[in-house]
């Protein structure tokens, strides 16, 4: 078992990672803190480890709120059952609402803890490689609107985050390759030993090696506590976080919600980033190759669908939260491990990724 601190002052949270953890009572009703606690989870993770939680809440009082499974419900609607059960049980301010499951679960039950009587506290137990990385750490919660990703949230950060590696059993191939588009651009933001580590272990990683996957696991995880600890409400340095993320969630909005994975929309964004990198002449090829090749030994996509044409992308795009005062500002690579946050590129290099998928 390894701990982490995600250091925000007064807001600072453990972010503790091993296997076995869902049955470390101790634990989770220290975490708790309260009076009363809520579990949300959806239809596919509570059958597999309601209980477990469940378990540890004896002498509490406590429920669940199971949810449909899918992106296509991380909308406004899906805050309905969870407050209806929080007004109808008479929760109160002292209540814990813990989100067991992905990332969907996590960004929904951090929401609803935000604004439940404005605000109250919740944990996070994430189940998929993706929420284990990334997801779960650094208090972004919301929900999708149909014009555009993540659009309607709030920064509400969790009292702690428990990460049980071996929930990771049961998690599908598909997913958990879509988490390690995450992992991967941990190494290209500003981690390129890690990255260097990645492409001699991502068999390892698909093959679900314990060792490989807890070792994967931390390091995001120090990578992404240190960057929310020096920037919590993204005013800078945390945008790099959002590498691939503004084609990605273009792709992610654009084929309707839950067609395109995120972490596979991001894998296929990161390429594109890579690839206006190159034409900006900010990275090397032989870098765009690299990149490329790790992510299609991880199985992600790096073609970005032929339905979403250039215009089209570029509305998609012009929604997102980084644009400022209508300029688009976009992550790109000076290097692998060498990210920076910027609006000032060459259009010709973001049209050339835009209209030329085959070749980009
Ligand atoms: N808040 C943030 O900082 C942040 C960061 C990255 C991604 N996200 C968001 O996270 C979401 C993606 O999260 P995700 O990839 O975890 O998807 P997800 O939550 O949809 O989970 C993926 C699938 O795996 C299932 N599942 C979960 N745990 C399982 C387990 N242990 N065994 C078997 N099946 C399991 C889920 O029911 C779902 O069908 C997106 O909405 C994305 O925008 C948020
Ligand atoms: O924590 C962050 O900051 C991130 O950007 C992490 C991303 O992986 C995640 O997908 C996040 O939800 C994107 O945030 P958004 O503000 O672009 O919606
Ligand atoms: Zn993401």
């Amino acid at each position: 078992m390894k701990t982490l601190n995600v250091d925000l002052g007064a807001r600072s949270y453990p972010i503790t990672i091993g296997p076995g953890m869902l049955d470390d009572a101790d634990m989770l009703r220290e975490a708790i803190g309260g009076n009363s606690a809520v579990i949300v989870s959806n239809e596919t993770v509570a059958p597999l480890y309601l209980k477990r939680v469940e378990a540890h809440l004896k002498g509490l009082r406590h429920e669940a709120v199971v949810l449909p499974d899918g992106e296509a419900y991380k909308t406004l609607t899906i805050l309905d059952p969870i407050f209806n059960a929080l007004l109808k049980g008479h929760y109160d301010r002292n209540t814990t609402l813990i989100a067991l499951g992905g990332g969907v679960v996590g960004d929904i039950t951090g929401f609803a803890a935000a604004t439940y009587q404005r605000g109250v506290n919740f944990l996070q137990i994430p189940t998929t490689l993706l929420a284990q990385v990334d997801s779960s750490v650094g208090g972004k919660t919301g929900v999708n609107h149909p014009l555009g990703k993540n659009m309607i949230g709030a920064f509400h950060q969790p009292k702690a985050v428990i990460v049980d590696t071996e929930t990771l059993n049961t998690l599908p191939d598909r997913e958990l390759s879509a988490g390690l588009a995450e992992v991967i651009k941990y190494g290209l933001i500003n981690d390129a030993p890690f990255f260097d580590w990645l492409e001699h272990h991502i068999d390892d990683l698909l093959a679900r090696d314990p060792d490989a996957v807890t070792y994967a696991i931390e390091r995001s995880c120090a990578n992404k506590a240190q960057i929310v600890a020096a920037d919590e409400r993204e005013t800078g340095t945390r945008a790099l976080l959002n590498l691939g993320h503004t084609f990605g969630h273009a792709i992610e909005t654009g084929m309707g919600y839950g067609q395109w994975l995120h972490g596979e929309a991001v894998g296929c964004g990161m390429h594109m980033a890579a690839a206006m990198s190159v034409a900006q002449g900010w990275l090397e090829n032989g870098e765009l190759t690299r990149i490329d090749r790790l992510l299609a030994r991880a199985k992600l996509p790096v073609t970005p669908p032929l339905e979403l044409d250039a215009p089209r992308f570029r509305e998609l795009m012009s929604v997102d939260k980084k644009v400022l005062d209508g300029h688009l500002r976009l992550v790109l690579l000076h290097g692998i491990g060498r990210a920076v946050v910027t609006s000032e590129f060459d259009p010709a290099a973001l049209d050339f990724v835009l209209t030329r998928p085959d070749a980009a």
